[in-house]
């Protein structure tokens, strides 16, 4: 579904990736670990579209994108979310979720002015879909609650919902385990299996968190100084002593 190919992205003299090459495949949950500044946020801004390489290429369900900006990238259901959610904090949960889509009728004046049962047809859709998404997620109970009120765990949760409104099909999740107490955290995992297994999703995982990565992850990649270390099942990257070195001296576990 994704293919990186010699990818490199180069700040002044310095590569904070380096000639990567991966590939993830479609109905797979794709795991990114690697010490800090290994370079997987970057490799994710540049899958995204938030980064231009320098050079190489990016190629998704065979179409090369290296050079598509980041909003073509989204319509095509290649979605991202953030270490740090993302979310609009003075706006309501339910709120949050109806922001999201894109190519509504009542975004463009046009339709404003002369598509009004349309716009209202699809307002009462996204507000459908809305609610199924937090019931989805049990987080009816604080639909109407401002965002930025919520929990760390709960603005993941919200921010994976966000990814739901739209028909994303490769979802870059960047650490979605940060800041998420234990209860919560099993949730999110839960959440992430159900929409790969029963909803067709695919996804890259970055975590520092490897029992997240343990449950959810086939396979694991590996990345240390912007390029690929090594790809396999997680036992057998964990175990890689290149892994470890690459720690410095840290178990994988101890990473976080
Ligand atoms: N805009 C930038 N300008 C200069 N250097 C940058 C920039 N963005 C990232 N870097 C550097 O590139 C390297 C890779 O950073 P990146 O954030 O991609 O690593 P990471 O693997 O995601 O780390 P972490 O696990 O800590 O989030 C780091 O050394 C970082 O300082």
């Amino acid at each position: 579904m994704l293919e990186v190919e010699n990818l490199v992205m180069e700040y002044g003299g310095f590569r904070a990736v380096d000639r990567c090459t991966l590939t993830a495949e479609e109905g797979h949950i794709t795991g990114l670990i690697g010490p800090n500044g290994a370079g997987k946020t970057t490799l994710f801004n540049l899958i995204a579209g938030a980064i231009e390489p320098t050079s190489g290429r990016i190629r998704y369900m065979g179409e090369d994108i290296t050079h598509l900006s980041a909003d073509k990238r989204f319509h095509k259901g290649l979605v991202r979310t953030f270490q740090i959610p993302h979310e609009f904090h003075r706006l309501t949960v339910l709120e949050n979720l109806m922001m999201v889509p894109g190519h509504q009728a009542g975004e463009s004046l046009f339709a404003n002015w002369f598509a009004w049962g349309k716009v209202a047809g699809d307002e009462r859709e996204t507000e459908r879909r809305a609610w199924e998404t937090l019931e989805f997620l049990e987080l009816t109970h604080v639909a109407d609650e401002r965002a930025g009120n919520l929990s760390g765990g709960q603005k993941k949760l919200l921010e994976l919902g966000r990814t739901m409104m739209t028909d994303a099909r490769l979802v870059l999740l960047d650490e979605p385990a940060a800041g998420v107490n234990r209860t919560l955290l099993r949730k999110l995992e839960e959440k992430i299996a159900i929409l790969n297994k029963e909803r067709g999703y695919t996804f890259i995982l970055i975590e520092h968190d490897m029992e997240m990565i343990e449950k959810l992850c086939h396979p694991v990649i590996c990345m240390a100084e912007g390029t690929v270390l090594i790809e396999g099942d997680f036992q057998t990257v964990r175990s890689d002593p290149r892994v470890l070195e690459a720690y410095l001296g840290e178990t994988v576990g101890d990473a976080a």
